[in-house]
């Protein structure tokens, strides 16, 4: 297992080469320069990532990171707690939204227990609890230093363990209520972005707990002190153990060069935690669907990135990563099927020559 110092350190940009060559490819297939938009920016982006100009996503999966959050007891969250352990357990039977979706897109699903504040029976579930939830925020840390840099270990050998049984194209997903307010808190802590803009309803609030919400974040963002140059102090004083488990799916699949794909605006967040950790980490990153949280546009301007799909979902769980999927393998069937200019050899047999 590797650690994140490890992971950190190890980290290299895309493939030049393969990009350049990817590039000149795509510029040769029969169709006019630039003609296919995204899926040409994406099918090269996967030479970079993985060496080859052409590439195979047939075998896909989703990490989900399911945990509970200390800083619901202060009524930031519209649903009851309880989801989430309900939702993880749902998960693995493919019977919610992402289990649906995921299942349609041919993906399978890894759900991971880094925080669920409860005890339960049921061996699909990757056990890997840091702790049971984190710690209320708005009176203390969510967790220590120790435990966030735990939880982001626990996303790297995740995604190790998916690459090493053959997946070529990672999912990011998560569960856990309350975590719009972590999410919220540490884009704030990090950017200085004020609660008015960067604050949502998450999964559903009336306009005066919306206000509670955003008096709550700042709150806690007073007393805790994140320090906004150090992302992991950030993360362990006003995050989740989500948030740090993504945060460490981000960073692995850079280590070990598998694409990844950005959900909601959960995984958002830690994909951006991951690049102020290392930016290398965006060249292995793909978005999905715009979230209708507020803070997902802010998230995705400093990420310098651009969502490809606008559905209106705000579901999370890795629902938008199950309908990037085909997107990201149609790019890959661009690439790899699509004649160039030079295959084909100019054949005027079909003419029929009205003039004579
Ligand atoms: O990813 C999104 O766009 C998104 C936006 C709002 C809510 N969610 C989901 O709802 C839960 C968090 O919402 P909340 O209001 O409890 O903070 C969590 O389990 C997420 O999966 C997800
Ligand atoms: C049922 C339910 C499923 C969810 N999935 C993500 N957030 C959720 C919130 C609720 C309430």
């Amino acid at each position: 297992m590797k650690t994140l110092d490890e992971v950190l350190k190890g980290i290299k940009g895309a493939d030049q080469e393969a990009l350049e060559e990817a590039q000149k490819h795509m510029d040769g297939l029969i169709k006019p320069l630039g003609s296919l938009g995204k899926l040409e920016t994406m099918a090269v982006k996967m030479a970079g990532i993985t060496g080859k100009v052409k590439n195979q996503v047939e075998k896909k999966c989703s990490i989900v990171m399911v945990a509970d959050n200390g800083i619901c007891e202060e009524g930031v969250a519209g649903s009851p707690q309880d989801i989430t352990l309900i939702q993880g357990m749902n998960m693995t039977k493919g019977i919610c939204g992402m289990g649906v979706l995921s299942a349609h897109a041919g993906a399978d699903i890894k759900v991971v227990d880094i925080g669920i504040m409860s005890d339960y029976n049921n061996d699909k579930v990757y056990n890997r609890k840091i702790k049971y939830g984190t710690d209320n925020f708005a009176k203390g840390p969510a967790m220590s230093r120790e435990e966030a840099i735990k939880a982001m270990e626990v996303g790297i050998e995740m995604v190790e363990l998916a690459v090493s049984e053959g997946y070529q194209l990672i999912g990011t997903g998560e569960m856990g209520i309350g975590n719009t307010s972590s999410t919220s808190a540490v884009f704030m802590a990090m950017t200085g972005e004020s609660a008015e803009n960067a604050v949502g309803k998450g999964g559903g609030l009336t306009d005066e707990a919306l206000v509670h919400k955003k008096q709550v974040i700042s709150h806690a963002l007073q007393l805790n002190h994140p320090n906004s140059k150090d992302p992991i102090d950030v993360v362990a004083k006003v995050g989740g153990l989500d948030i740090a488990g993504m945060a460490g799916c981000f960073l692995g699949a850079a280590y070990f060069r598998a694409p990844i794909v950005i959900d909601g605006v959960i995984s958002a967040l830690s994909a951006y935690v991951a690049a102020q950790m290392n930016p290398l980490v965006k060249d292995f990153i793909f978005s999905s669907h715009k979230s209708q949280e507020p803070v997902y546009d802010l998230i995705f301007k400093e990420l310098g990135m651009e969502p490809i799909l606008e559905m209106d979902m705000r579901l999370g769980e890795g629902t938008g990563c199950a309908l990037a999927f085909h997107i990201i393998s149609a790019a890959c069937a661009v690439m790899n099927n699509m004649a160039t200019f030079d295959d084909i050899k100019y054949d005027d047999s079909y003419r029929i020559d009205i003039r004579k």
